[in-house]
Formats: C-alpha cells, sequence, structure tokens
C-alpha cells in the first residue's frame, strides 16, 4: 500500500505550525514533510514528532532570500559557499529529526548564464552534499518543477533530473518525483514514474488544476496509486496539496491508505 505522509506546510494550517504534528497524526497520518524547520529549534520539532509517534521523512535546505524570490542556490555559479553553509544547516536539523531526505532546491536560472555550467554546479554542490551526508543516513534529492508555479526554475523535467543523478550515481542521490509538477510540464506520469523508478527516492502529490488534493481536478489518482503500489515503490508520498477547504474534510481520498 502506498505511504502517504503529509506536508504540514500546505496543509493544517488551520492551526499553527507545531501544531499541526498532532493534528496530522490525529488524522492517521504516520509521517510528516514540510517545506523548512528554520524558525523553529530542531529540539522542538523532534519532541512534537516524538509525541504524536510521527517521522519526519522531507524538508528543504535553506532556499536562499524567499521574500525576494530566491528558490535555492545550488545550481547557481557564484553561491557555493552560502549553499554549503545552508547544506550543513539543513543536515544539522535532518540528524535531530532523523530525516532521511533533504531536498536541495536548484534556483532560478539567471539570465546569461549557460545552462551547462547550471548542470556543473548543480551536480558538483550534490556530489558534495551526498558525500557530507551519507555516514548520517541522508540522502539528499533533486526535484523538477513546473514553470507555472516557479516560473524560470532550473531544474525542470523528469529526465534533466535523471540524468544529473546518473552522472552522481542513484545510490548517492534521488529525485523528489513531485507528481503535481509532472503532469503540469510532461504528462503521462504512470510512464513516467516507471522509467525514473529506481532513481525516485520521495515523491509528492497534489491534483491538478488548483494543487488541492487528489480528487479534486483531472487526474485518477486510485489507478496512479495501484501503479505506484504495483511497481514497487516503497518510498513516501507527501501530501503537498493546498486542501480546497478545511483540512480533514478534504481527506477522504485517504481513507483507504490508513495504515
Ligand atoms: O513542489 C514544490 O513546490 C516543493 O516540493 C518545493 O520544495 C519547492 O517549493
Ligand atoms: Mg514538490
Amino acid at each position: 500500500m502506498p505511504r502517504f505522509a503529509a506536508n504540514i506546510s500546505l496543509m493544517f494550517t488551520e492551526l499553527p505550525f507545531l501544531d499541526r504534528f498532532a493534528a496530522a497524526a490525529k488524522a492517521g497520518f504516520k509521517a510528516v514533510e514540510f517545506l523548512f524547520p528554520y524558525d523553529f529549534p530542531a529540539a522542538e520539532i523532534a519532541t512534537r514528532l516524538k509525541d504524536n509517534g510521527l517521522s519526519q521523512v522531507l524538508f528543504n535546505g535553506p532556499p536562499g532570500d524567499w521574500s525576494q524570490g530566491e528558490r535555492g542556490q545550488a545550481a547557481l555559479p557564484g553561491r557555493q559557499a552560502e549553499f554549503k553553509e545552508g547544506f550543513r544547516k539543513a543536515l544539522d536539523y535532518a540528524a535531530a529529526l532523523e530525516c532521511p531526505r533533504i531536498h536541495v532546491m536548484s534556483g532560478l536560472a539567471p539570465a546569461g548564464v549557460p545552462h551547462d555550467a547550471m548542470t556543473a554546479t548543480l551536480a558538483a554542490n550534490l556530489a558534495w552534499a551526498a558525500e557530507l551526508a551519507a555516514p548520517a543516513g541522508v540522502k539528499p534529492v533533486i526535484e523538477p518543477i513546473n514553470h507555472r508555479d516557479i516560473p524560470g526554475f532550473f531544474l525542470n523535467t523528469t529526465d534533466q533530473a535523471a540524468a544529473i543523478i546518473q552522472a552522481i550515481g542513484a545510490e548517492k542521490v534521488g529525485m523528489q518525483f513531485d507528481l503535481y509538477h509532472c503532469q503540469i510540464t510532461e504528462g503521462d506520469i504512470v510512464k513516467r514514474v516507471e522509467k525514473h523508478l529506481p532513481l525516485i527516492a520521495h515523491m509528492q502529490v497534489a491534483d491538478n488544476p488548483g494543487r488541492n488534493e487528489p480528487g479534486t481536478g483531472e487526474v485518477n489518482w486510485p489507478f496512479v496509486f495501484d501503479r505506484i503500489d504495483a511497481l514497487g515503490f516503497r518510498g513516501w508520498i507527501g501530501c503537498e496539496y493546498r486542501p480546497a477547504g478545511e483540512t480533514v474534510a478534504g481527506l477522504g481520498w485517504f481513507s483507504p491508505y490508513k495504515g
């Protein structure tokens, strides 16, 4: 059966952040992910996880200045020192939270910077991060993101991510395969999961259009989830969607998958 983690940056926003752990557990989730932990002490988050019997399965490295539109630095030539400092901080949180995946965000492609230079920067940063993270049992992951939600994001397609991962080694780094982004950019999502399965270390889901819960849009999710399960994917699928209404009221789709 597919395993779903609540993304508590987008779900349970009726509550303050630290109260969302209990709400996710009460709704039947065994794991959570979120975008960024850095506004809270790691020990406080670790306590919320433990008290609610939850595993932390993914979060993002520091993205740079989010309010100024930055969305990571991993592919940006000249920003390597900042990337490394951020990744070290993320790794400290991952150790405290026993979290096995850190999403390394590539960043927006700046005008005039050659594509190949960005690919080389991303690959070098990722290889460095994987080396540092391996002893802690942490795997860095990269995520192709659609250009409607984040215009100009460097990593846009699953084939682009796959080429970078294969150059470093899938045992060291993985793909964060967000089914929502794939549906928008590429479509044919089951075939693409099938193609990249050995590289996929984490998945995420939201329906399209709207980025709301499964069942609110155009995708036949029971079919997709059955296929992902039949293909043998045993990682986590983060529910990275904005509930169309109240979070718990929109969890009907999740009933068949509660462990
Ligand atoms: O899909 C997304 O937007 C996220 O997984 C993310 O990490 C960047 O916002
Ligand atoms: Mg995502």
